[in-house]
């Protein structure tokens, strides 16, 4: 495929030491030939790919000299786009990367879309669908493990494995397109029926299995919506403050959605910890008004993790209670905090309350329980099993939409094989399966999704 030639400034806006303009295009050596003066005075065109240049850019309306600079100079084929790459390492001033980015614009370049040097690697069959969302996936990574995951994604292990099911699948359909040819031998289809049901049953186990670690693999990615609850006093904003000094917060900032939000992360044991509206969920004094209120509640809801702090120097209120009875069906620790004091609860009635949940008893004042509480939340997501660097997760919500997709319609194959219905009504339901595993990889993926997609990414990706 060819197209335009299209250019970004690929670093983060803001000062640094250094910033990199990216070109990527069948006119991104001439555009750069057209600024650059080498000492030796080369042009970029007639040097070995793969090399770096030292020199200056000149603005070629006044002749002047507008940066100094270093230039990558990566020839097609073997670039991160398969296409001419060029890349202008200049001083890191906003004033500067913006100079050399309109340079290259007015000698012919386009301003790339968010994530297009990416979509080219794509379009140009370097990666996948799903190894390009885990270019994405990397950049957002707020742990080592949620990195591991998406470079583990962008080798690909995940399309490998998608490969081999469609493999599978594609022979058994090939089985059945015999059976359907020739409907006159009997033995045929005495054949078809057990190949394509050994071959769907392989399928839909590992369908399965991808699926089981999915509920890890997204929280890894998006991490765990986390929401401190209690009464007043309890201590909530003092567990906010430990768990984000023992471990480094990050704060991103999510533009684009209709309102900004601000999130932030801690790491907890390699699980990535979303504090979610916390600020907004403390405000209000009043309890029972809070979570009468329809936005406290809708976060209530959407945590998939409750840190639900007691007084341990107070006998149990009616409150607390009613709190007990809101978050009844849903993941929650109980953080029994401020046992530096007397003893006031009553911890028979709590662990009552509770059910099979764990307690988890501190004081936050002389820092004793955070371990224990550290240690509680990753073993309730994490069972242990995280460790495993290698294994394939699935974590992206499209990914799981499609594979359980996938799993009904290979289920409605399977079912009707073993109800003997004719051969060409299951071969529908398995060339659909084939067809929804290769939208995760891309190979049967539209413009309009593809679009949605990489305009997700930053820009210069
Ligand atoms: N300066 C710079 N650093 C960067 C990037 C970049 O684009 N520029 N990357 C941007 O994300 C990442 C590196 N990712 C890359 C992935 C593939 C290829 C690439 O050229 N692949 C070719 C050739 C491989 C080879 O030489 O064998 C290929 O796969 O065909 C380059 C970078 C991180 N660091
Ligand atoms: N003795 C003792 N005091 C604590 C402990 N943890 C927190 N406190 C104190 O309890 C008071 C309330 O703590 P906060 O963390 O502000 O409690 P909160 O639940 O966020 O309070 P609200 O914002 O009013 O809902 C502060 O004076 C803390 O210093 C503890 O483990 N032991
Ligand atoms: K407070």
């Amino acid at each position: 495929m060819e197209f335009d030639t299209i250019a970004a400034i690929s670093t983060p806006s803001g000062e640094g030491a250094i910033a990199i303009v990216r070109l990527s295009g069948p006119e991104a050596v001439a555009i750069a030939d057209k600024l650059f003066r080498a000492p030796s005075n080369k042009a970029l065109a007639s040097q070995a790919t793969h090399t770096i240049h030292y020199g200056h850019l000149e603005d070629p309306a006044t002749g002047e000299i507008a940066e100094e600079v270093m230039v990558s100079l990566m020839k097609a084929p073997k670039t991160f786009t398969r296409e001419d790459v060029i890349e202008i390492n200049c001083h890191g001033g906003i004033v500067s990367v913006n100079r050399v980015l309109e340079l290259v614009l007015r000698g012919g370049a386009r301003l790339a879309e968010p994530g297009e040097f990416t979509k080219r690697a794509f379009l140009n069959g370097r990666i996948d669908l799903s190894q390009a969302e885990a270019v994405m996936d990397l950049i957002r990574a707020k742990t080592d493990r949620a990195m591991d995951v998406a470079l583990n994604q962008m080798e690909g292990k995940l399309s490998k494995l998608i490969g081999t099911l469609r493999q599978a699948l594609l022979e058994s359909i090939a089985q059945m397109e015999v059976n359907i040819d020739y409907p006159e031998y009997d033995d045929v289809e005495e054949m078809t029926r057990p190949i394509m049901l050994e071959k769907s049953k392989w399928v839909r186990l590992e369908i399965e299995k991808l699926l089981q670690t999915s509920s890890q693999g997204k929280i890894l990615r998006e991490g765990l919506s986390t929401v401190i609850l209690g009464r007043p006093n309890v201590g909530k904003s003092s567990l906010l403050n430990s768990l984000v000094q023992e471990n480094k917060a990050i704060v991103t900032e999510i533009a684009g959605t209709t309102r900004d939000i601000i999130e932030e992360y801690v790491n907890v044991r390699g699980v990535p910890l979303r504090l979610v509206d916390t600020a907004g969920i403390r405000e209000t004094e009043d309890i029972v008004e809070r979570i009468g209120v329809e936005r406290s509640r809708k976060v209530l809801k959407e945590a998939d993790l409750i840190l639900y702090v007691l007084n341990y120097a107070e006998a149990l209120t009616p409150e607390d209670e009613l709190l007990f009875e809101t978050v009844k069906d849903m993941d929650y620790i109980v953080v029994i905090n401020k046992t530096d004091l007397p003893q006031k609860i009553d911890l028979e009635q709590v662990q009552k309350l509770a059910g099979d949940k764990l307690l988890v008893t501190t004081s936050l004042v002389e820092e004793e329980g955070i371990d224990q509480l550290e240690e509680a939340i990753a073993a309730l997501f994490f069972k242990g099993e995280i460790e495993a660097g290698d294994m394939t997760y699935v974590s992206n919500v499209r990914h799981i939409a499609l594979l359980h997709q996938a799993h009904k319609t290979i289920s409605d194959a399977i079912e009707a094989a073993e109800m003997e219905v004719p051969v060409d009504m299951i071969q529908i339901d398995v060339t659909r399966t084939w067809e929804l595993l290769g939208e995760i990889i891309g190979d049967t993926a539209d413009d309009g999704l593809l679009n949605q997609l990489f305009s997700q990414f930053c820009l210069g990706k």
